[in-house]
């Protein structure tokens, strides 16, 4: 390109006083001091190599915007921070082509001041989306950039021999946080529930857990903390004369991934009586070890969606049934396929050893582990409502004996899992049950956990009986946290175009601003517009709508990172056409959407 056709810009007269770039252009007030060779220099129109030849925003179709020598920012992390807080020195030139005047900055500092430094991808949460105020951290020129597909050694996902599918699937991750999801998000209608109290201290909005009547001893709640909002799950115990033990305290130590951690505990007449509450992490979408896999709703069917069997007496667990009953529902579990896979036995098992360790070690007993009182969501298991037993039970002391009857509740649990029916009175027939079924060590494990003989037994003697499959499971969560991951970086970059998207949407076409009329279409903002219309209104030569969405996922992208890559905007009019950085344009969205928040928290 011939040098001489541009031209210093020395406002006002380089440019139309009519058009509304005056505006912008005007804060420029400084003579270029550089010679126009330098000034060229910096130029790097080969980065949009038809910038010139194009006239018409409708014929621009974006080159190499997957070329990382072109989006990434020369050097942001040397980008001195301080440039941040004033408007960058910009030197204008401008060049007439074929009636189309186009304007371009010159100043160097102008391209990568703001380039990465208060990059969206370093804001933290809501603070950067309300403020705008980005911490100063490093930059990232990975803002500037579109993601990668799945890492190679991620897909595709298939599940292992020997795990259960519906365990580790990655597929499985999706809708089990959409189900978690709406059970918080979704509200209920409090209006049901017209005999609980609004607030319980500081917690609102209760909603029973139970599906079923809840008994007179007590009853479990979600409810909304009220200043954080935070969802946490109480457990009510009805008329509570009892004295809170220290064991509660130590309780509230434990913080475990297979134990629902207790938060606190307090008194309460807000029901109507003495009432004691704990109050929980609530865990959404829990399913309890009863429901998932020992019980169901139907009374004929035998097995459930999700393969739970259906005991058609679970309905009354007390009600008197014939022998043949207990050994019928195991053949008919045997019969139907229903029995659990082996894997999953151990993962349960793996867990709830776990739990049992870290609480024992803590000098507490569970006391009440059984199948209702364990909880699942996902493949985690955790033990629910701890400390309830030492609330009510102030007065028992003998922990060691408590904890030998955790062990045998646990080989109760392990034998009803392993037959999938709570009626496990025959012992025999259910330990034959295990023996043709399942491997010598899951079937010692429970004879272990249910051995009636003096000498006294320890959660850690279970380790051995374990053995490698322990590397099963920390193998089957180490591939279930590399889905996770993939999925992170999935959506991580979609939080951070969302946020400049907001951006935009404050400024572009903001009726008024501080009584300013026209403030959304002159200044920085005009920038903006220009922006927005090159992003979303661009039209082919024969007038189409051109849309190319990973374009605009380009686009934002590097305007999130500020890059020193160049975009052509052109005037509604087709008269001017700004050739500018996103490095400025993100200066611009950054002062606009500053002056936005400010007029939001100034007084009337
Ligand atoms: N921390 C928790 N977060 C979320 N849900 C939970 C939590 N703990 C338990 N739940 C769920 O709450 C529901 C009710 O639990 P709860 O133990 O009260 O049941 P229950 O069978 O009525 O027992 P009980 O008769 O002893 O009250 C269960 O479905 C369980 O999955």
């Amino acid at each position: 390109m011939d040098p001489s056709i541009f031209l210093q810009y020395s406002p006002p007269n380089g440019l139309p006083q009519e058009s509304k770039l005056v505006t912008y252009m005007n804060r420029s007030t400084s003579t270029p001091s550089r010679t126009l060779n330098q000034a060229l220099g910096k130029l790097n129109l080969e980065s949009s190599p038809t910038a010139i030849k194009k006239v018409f925003i409708s014929e621009f179709v974006p080159l190499n915007y997957f070329s990382h020598t072109n989006i990434l920012p020369d050097s942001p992390e040397s980008s001195p921070p301080s440039t941040l807080a004033s408007i960058p020195n910009t030197q204008v030139h401008q060049e007439n082509v074929g009636g189309t005047t186009y304007f371009y900055s010159t100043n160097s500092d102008s391209l990568n001041t703001t380039g990465g430094l208060n990059s969206s991808a370093s804001m933290g949460g809501n603070d950067a989306c309300m403020g705008g105020h980005g911490s100063n951290a490093g930059s990232s020129p990975y803002a500037s950039q579109i993601y990668t597909g799945t890492p190679t050694h991620m897909g595709p996902m298939s599940s292992k021999p020997g795990l259960a599918a519906s365990f580790y699937m990655p597929e499985t991750i999706r809708s089990e946080i959409y189900q978690r999801n709406e059970e918080v998000f979704l509200q209920t209608d409090l209006r049901q529930y017209p005999d609980l109290p609004e607030n319980v201290e500081m917690y609102s909005e209760l909603t029973p857990l139970e599906s079923a009547a809840p008994h007179s001893m007590a009853t479990s709640f979600r409810a909304a903390h009220r200043h954080s909002g935070d969802q946490y799950a109480l457990r009510r115990l009805h008329s509570y004369s009892g004295v809170a033990t220290k064991r509660l305290e130590m309780w509230k130590q434990i913080d475990h991934p297979n134990i629902v951690r207790l938060h606190d505990y307090f008194t309460t007449n807000s029901f109507g009586d003495h009432s004691m509450v704990l109050v929980y992490d609530y865990h959404p979408a829990c399913e309890t070890l009863m429901n998932k896999y020992l019980a169901g709703g139907g009374s004929n069917s035998v097995t459930d969606a999700n393969g739970a069997f259906h005991d058609p007496f679970s309905s009354d667990p007390d009600a008197p049934r014939p022998y043949t009953h207990q050994k019928n529902a195991m053949l008919r579990a045997v019969a139907c396929g229903a029995l659990l896979p082996e894997a999953v036995l151990w993962s349960l098992l793996v867990q709830l050893t776990a739990a049992l360790r870290a609480i024992h070690t803590a000098g507490l007993a569970c006391r009440a582990l059984d199948p209702t009182k364990v909880v699942m969501n996902g493949c985690r298991v955790r033990v629910a409502w701890c400390g309830v037993a030492d609330a009510l039970h102030t007065n028992t002391n003998d922990v060691a004996q408590a904890q030998q009857e955790d062990l045998t509740a646990l080989g109760r649990l392990a034998l009803a899992l392993a037959c999938r029916t709570i009626h496990c009175d025959n012992l025999s027939a259910c330990m034959d049950l295990v023996a043709r079924t399942y491997s010598a060590d899951l079937k010692n494990l429970i004879l272990y956990l249910l051995s009636t003989s003096t000498a006294r037994r320890s959660v850690t003697d279970l380790m051995p009986m374990i053995g490698a499959r322990f590397y099963t499971q920390v193998e089957a969560l180490e591939r279930r946290a590399d889905a996770f991951e993939d999925q992170l970086a999935h959506e991580i970059d979609n939080g951070r175009l969302l946020r400049i998207l907001i951006k935009l949407g404050v400024i572009n076409e903001r009726p008024e601003l501080n009584m300013d009329a026209s403030w959304s279409e002159t200044g920085d903002r005009y920038m903006l517009k220009l922006f927005r219309d090159y992003l979303f209104h661009s039209v082919s030569p024969d007038g189409r709508p051109w849309l190319d969405q990973a374009h605009l996922a380009y686009c934002l992208n590097q305007l999130d990172g500020g890059t020193s890559a160049r975009v052509e905007l052109m005037s509604r009019d087709e008269q001017s056409v700004l050739v500018v950085s996103y490095a400025e344009l993100k200066h611009c969205l950054e002062q606009a959407f500053d002056e936005v928040m400010q007029a939001a928290v100034s007084p009337p």
